[in-house]
């Protein structure tokens, strides 16, 4: 039974599911928020969890980096467990100086340099969207909450170690608003498969002051940002 990449039945994965790249992240979840939680996935140590929140059925599932590692679980999910809301909650570098550590980012779209969409639509511009209704109510959940949250175009690289140190500020000049690695390819997947999709962001480290967080607050300690994504996960 399962894909090839997830070792679950149809029935065990909940219609929303949470999307961490990192595994661990999605172990902490699970351990930290969720109750009734039972293990569906350790295939290739991409763990996957399913366990109620305030009652309210919800799956979370570590993806992996990049944008073929997403593409994988995002098209599983939706295409053989029937997951209907995806909802990722991932790290990014700031590009702009009022977006600080810390800060959480809702990604309204993803510019990209993934060659996957211009290759699908035959050099044409496809924009990658987040679902609007998903995106209003994270973004109320976050300011009720008091959080300092930017919504915005963000951008999905597929490297995160460049050649050019100075190729970001392009980027930032026409407003994108931090970098990460998945968005591009999870809001094609869900438009393609007729699901809907979102991506929360905390801001790891900064382009402007240079500052990082360590891999262990990365892992544990974004909990605002788990929050945000856990009330509009059972609002849908
Ligand atoms: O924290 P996650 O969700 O993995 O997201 C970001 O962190 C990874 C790079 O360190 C990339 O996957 C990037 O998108
Ligand atoms: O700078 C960063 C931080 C997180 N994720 C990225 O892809 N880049």
């Amino acid at each position: 039974m399962g894909t090839p990449h997830i070792g679950a039945t149809r029935g065990d994965i909940a219609e929303t599911i949470l999307l961490p790249g990192d595994p661990l992240r999605a172990k902490y979840i699970a351990e930290t928020f969720l109750e009734n939680v039972v293990q569906y996935n350790n295939v290739r140590g991409m763990l996957g969890f399913t366990g109620t929140y305030k009652g309210k059925k919800v799956s979370v599932q570590g993806t992996g980096m990049g944008v073929p590692s997403i593409g994988i679980y995002a098209h599983e999910l939706i295409a053989e467990f029937g997951v209907k809301n995806l909802i990722r909650i991932g790290t990014a570098g700031s590009y702009q100086k009022d977006i600080k550590v810390r800060d959480v980012v809702l990604a309204m779209s993803a510019s990209t340099d993934s060659a996957i969409n211009k290759l699908r639509f035959n050099g044409a511009d496809y924009a990658p969207t987040a679902n609007a209704q998903m995106l209003f109510k994270a973004y109320e959940i976050a300011k009720q909450k008091g959080l300092n949250v930017k919504a915005g175009n963000v951008f999905t690289s597929d490297t995160f170690y460049g050649d050019d140190p100075e190729a970001w500020k392009k980027w930032a000049k026409f407003g994108v608003l931090c970098v990460e690695m998945e968005t591009a390819q999870l809001y094609t997947t869900a438009a393609k498969l007729g699901a809907n999709a979102l991506t929360l962001l905390t801001i790891s480290d900064s382009f402007i002051t240079h500052e990082v967080t360590s891999a262990e607050e990365r892992q544990t300690t974004f909990n605002e940002m788990i929050e945000v994504a856990l009330e509009t996960a059972i609002s849908l």
